[in-house]
C-alpha cells in the first residue's frame, strides 16, 4: 500500500534519514519515538507535504512526488484536530468536499451519513470552541473521512483526551478501520496503546526508523541502546517492573537500519 524508499528530508538542523518502510494494505501501524524524533515530520511527507532531498514514497504502486496532498486520497487528523474555529462543526466537515467541488445533494448525504456514524449530529451547528475533546476529535475524523481516503494518517490522536474517552476512541478507531477498510499509521508516546491499536510499530530516533516490528514484540525488543533508553524510560516512568521485562530478549524484529 504504502512503499517508502531511502526517504531522506532535512529541514534546519533535522534530517529524516533514509527511511526505508513498508505498509500493508488495511495495516493499523504506529509511530513512537521521543519527543522531536521526526513522527510527525514522517506523516507530513507521507502526506505530501515534503517532496525530500531523496527517495521516494509509492502509494498502491506509484510514485506520488507529484501528487499534491489533495489528490493523495489521504486523510490527516492533527493532534489539536486542527478545527477551523470560526466555521460551525458542519461546515468544517464540509470543507473538503467544497474544496473537490463534490455536487450538492452527494455533500449533504456525506455529511450526514458521516455524522450519524461518528455520532455528531446533534453538535452540527456547534463551533469547535464549544466541544469537549471528544466531539472535537470526532469532529475532526468526520472531516478527514467524509474524503473517502484510502489512507488516515494521524497524529498523536488521543493525547488529548481523559482515559474513558480515549477509551471510546479506540473502539471508534476500530470500527471506521472495519468500515473503510483503510489503512491507519499512527503517531503515539504510548506504548499501550500501540499495542492495543497497531499490529506493528515503528520507533523513531534522531530522524532515522530504528526498528519495526509486530506490536506482540513490543515489549521484548532491548538489544539496541537508544531503543532501551526509550522503552525503558517510558516503563519506568509508568511504573512498570523494567527488569521482568529486559529478561524477555531477542524478538524477531526487522532491524532497518542497526547502528553503524
Ligand atoms: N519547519 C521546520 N523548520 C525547522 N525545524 C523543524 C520544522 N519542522 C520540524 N522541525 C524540527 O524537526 C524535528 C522533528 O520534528 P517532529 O515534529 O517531526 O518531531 P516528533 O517526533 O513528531 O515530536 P513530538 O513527539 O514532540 O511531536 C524537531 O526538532 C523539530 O523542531
Amino acid at each position: 500500500m504504502i512503499h517508502i524508499e531511502n526517504f531522506t528530508y532535512q529541514v534546519a538542523n533535522f534530517k529524516l534519514q533514509n527511511i526505508e518502510l513498508e505498509i500493508k494494505e488495511n495495516e493499523i501501524f504506529a509511530f513512537l519515538g521521543k519527543t522531536g524524533s521526526g513522527k510527525t515530520m514522517l506523516l507530513e511527507a507521507i502526506a505530501g507535504f515534503y517532496r525530500g532531498n531523496c527517495g521516494a514514497i509509492y502509494i498502491s504502486g506509484k510514485d506520488v512526488v507529484d501528487i499534491v496532498p489533495e489528490e493523495r486520497k489521504i486523510g490527516f487528523v492533527y493532534q489539536d484536530f486542527g478545527l477551523f474555529p470560526h466555521m460551525t462543526v458542519y461546515e468544517n466537515i464540509r470543507y473538503g468536499l467544497k474544496m473537490h467541488r463534490v455536487e450538492k445533494s452527494k455533500m449533504n448525504l456525506r455529511i450526514s451519513d458521516m455524522a450519524k456514524l461518528l455520532g455528531i449530529e446533534h453538535i452540527l451547528k456547534h463551533y469547535p470552541a464549544t466541544l469537549s475533546g471528544g466531539e472535537r476529535q470526532r469532529t475532526a475524523l468526520a472531516r478527514a473521512l467524509v474524503l473517502q481516503p484510502r489512507i488516515l494518517l494521524m497524529d498523536e490522536p488521543f493525547s488529548a483526551l481523559d482515559p474513558g474517552t480515549r477509551s471510546q476512541m479506540y473502539q471508534l478507531v476500530e470500527q471506521i478501520h472495519k468500515t473503510f477498510a483503510c489503512t491507519i499509521l499512527f503517531v503515539t508516546h504510548n506504548l499501550y496503546e500501540a499495542e492495543r491499536m497497531a499490529q506493528r510499530i515503528g520507533i523513531m530516533v534522531n530522524g532515522k526508523l530504528k526498528m519495526v516490528c509486530n506490536t506482540d514484540k513490543l515489549f521484548q525488543n532491548y538489544e539496541d541502546t537508544e531503543i532501551l533508553e526509550f522503552i525503558g524510560g517510558y516503563l519506568n516512568d509508568n511504573g512498570t517492573d523494567v527488569s521482568k521485562i529486559e529478561r524477555r530478549l531477542n524478538a524477531d524484529c526487522t532491524r532497518l537500519q542497526p547502528d553503524k
